[in-house]
């Protein structure tokens, strides 16, 4: 899997911040794999897949002209297995990362990951973006929030931009095809406070697949009243 990433990093052209980062990322990958065989974290078990779905996938944010992670405070909204906080904070040490996710047993395996590579400045928060969003400090102050793969970007929009300050900003990583997605998100951007800025196409060497980020830029403070219970999240989406 190293060889593999490392060519995939270089082909993508993402700086490594040391030479060990390839294997750092490749033992994730095989911590991952080992603890799928009894919990529930991928459905990707192929060992190259791994290297090119999830790690090069994530490793893309590195890659977006205009977009500078260095020393940037960046929340994983619904991180799962941490993708794709966490081979961004492999391969851009100086990220103070949150990762966050509903389900306690995936988030305490995060941490012993953390522990086993050594990483800090990582927190492991286990629980509901749209009810962490409204505790004190967490609101209108992240530089960047990303997510994958979590909800429709019309109920995501209501549970990432809320951490975004004014100036920052949400990577959605989705499909190519996600026009109509995205057109049915316009109203929730634009009431929470966001503008979407630029949609970027990249490819995954070697894999074949073309997945695409949409940029939402934080204009303004999150409303009062936002985000709202699940329930009525879901039910009424925005
Ligand atoms: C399909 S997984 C995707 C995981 C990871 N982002 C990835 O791309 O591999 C979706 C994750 O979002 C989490 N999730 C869904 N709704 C959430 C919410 N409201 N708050 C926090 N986490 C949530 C789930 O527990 C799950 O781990």
């Amino acid at each position: 899997m190293e060889e593999r990433i490392a060519a995939g990093l270089a082909a993508m052209g993402v700086p490594l911040p040391s030479p060990a980062a390839p294997a750092m990322l490749a033992r994730y990958g095989q911590l991952l794999l080992e603890k799928n065989q009894v919990m529930n974290l991928t459905a990707i078990t192929d060992p190259d897949k791994v290297a090119d779905l999830h790690f090069l996938d994530s490793a893309a944010l590195l890659t977006l002209e205009g977009v500078d992670f260095k020393g940037k405070r960046v929340i994983d909204v619904g991180t799962g297995a941490g993708f794709p906080g966490l081979p961004l904070k492999i391969l851009e040490p100086s990220i103070s990362l949150t990762l966050l996710d509903s389900l306690g047993k995936r988030v305490n395996w995060l941490s012993e990951v953390c522990a086993d590579l050594g990483l800090t400045d990582v927190s492991c928060v286990h629980a509901r973006a749209e009810e962490q969003a409204l505790e004190k400090g967490w609101r209108d102050s992240f530089d960047f929030a990303v997510s994958r793969a979590v909800a429709d970007l019309r109920v995501l929009t209501e549970l990432c931009l809320p951490y975004v300050k004014p100036g920052g900003l949400f990577l959605s990583m989705k499909a190519v095809d996600c026009a109509e997605e995205l057109s049915g998100a316009a109203h929730a951007v634009s009431l929470l406070g966001g503008k979407v800025e630029a949609l970027r196409d990249y490819e995954i060497p070697g894999a074949g697949v073309t997945h695409r980020v949409v940029l939402i830029r934080k204009t303004a403070p999150t409303p009062k009243g936002y985000p709202r219970r699940w329930a009525k999240l879901q039910k009424a989406p925005l």
